[in-house]
């Protein structure tokens, strides 16, 4: 496993445009995730896959520490087991950035998970499990390990049973605890559906390896779009700014509207 080290002088200044700052009603949002060159995130569902080299994945630690929450969707939990806290050089714990998964339906079985254990141990933030306020046997919002928030399903009404939450309400709920500013790392679900909800993400930080994983990765993405009855490309970065880091490109950007 790479160690994660310091960032250099330049790679430090490259990186700043797109670091957080602050706004008012919303947290500050940044969508970051490494990408391979057929435009995969891992080999296959369900599989843990480096895709980051060693300098970039100090990047993520370096991202991470500027974060007050790192936002990931229950399938990657599943398939990763991730630590998601800040191993950068120097981060102790009261830097450390809160875990967030979105669980709509509760499936994940979290008691034995890295980070359940790292925030016992000290070594991470209890982590903020965010599910639909109906159709889930509730817990308390607090169950010793972890903090429950039950938010309303997209275009919830009587009739529905909807797991899809609205992230509005979502980014509003963090902002509300404290939370002013959330780094979504994925995986392709979260990336794919944020990537058509433009006006809600702040800025966008990908890491290109240089390798195709071929057929049967899991593939970011978004929905197709039409504007005027035709058929337009789904999502635009703009004002983008590259730089190498090790082997790898880095993209940074801010997705047009
Ligand atoms: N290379 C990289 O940078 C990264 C790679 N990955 C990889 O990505 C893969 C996982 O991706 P994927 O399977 O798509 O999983 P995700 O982590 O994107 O989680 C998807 C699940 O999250 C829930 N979800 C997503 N959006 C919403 C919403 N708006 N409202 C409510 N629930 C929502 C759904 O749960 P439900 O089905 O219960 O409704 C959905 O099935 C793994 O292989 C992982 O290794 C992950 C992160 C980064
Ligand atoms: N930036 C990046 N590069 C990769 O190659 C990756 N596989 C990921 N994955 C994301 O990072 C999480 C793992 O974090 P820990 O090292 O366990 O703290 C993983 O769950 C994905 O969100 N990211």
């Amino acid at each position: 496993m790479s160690k994660v080290t310091v960032l250099s002088v330049d790679d430090i200044a490259f990186l700043e445009p797109y670091l957080p700052r602050s706004k008012d009603e919303l947290p500050f949002v940044t969508l970051t995730y490494a990408s391979s060159l057929d435009g995969m995130i891992s080999l296959a569902p369900g599989l843990r896959t480096t895709l980051s080299g060693s300098a970039t994945k100090s990047m993520t630690h370096y991202l991470r520490q500027y974060h007050d929450a790192i936002l990931v969707g229950v399938g990657t939990v599943i398939a990763d087991d991730p630590s998601l806290n800040c191993r950068y050089p120097g981060a102790d714990f009261e830097p450390q950035p809160r875990p967030i998964v979105v669980d709509p339906r509760a499936r994940w079985d979290y008691e034995s998970s890295k980070l359940v254990q790292l925030s016992l141990q000290g070594k991470g933030k209890k982590p903020l499990l965010v599910h639909v306020a109906h159709g889930v046997e509730r817990k308390n919002q607090d169950d010793g390990v972890c903090e429950h928030a039950y938010l309303p399903a997209e275009g919830e009404g009587p009739d529905s049973n909807s797991s899809s939450l609205d992230w509005m309400s979502m980014l509003m709920e963090f902002k509300r605890r404290g939370m002013d500013s959330v780094m979504i790392e994925g995986g392709a679900t979260i990336i794919s559906a944020l990537l058509r909800r433009p006006e809600l993400i702040d800025s966008v930080i990908v890491t290109l390896a240089p390798t195709w994983l071929g057929a049967g990765g899991v593939t970011v993405q978004p929905a197709e779009r039409h504007e005027g009855g035709e058929r337009v490309n789904a999502a635009r970065l703009m004002g983008t700014a590259w730089r190498q880091f090790g082997d790898d490109a880095v993209l940074c950007g801010r997705l047009g509207t």
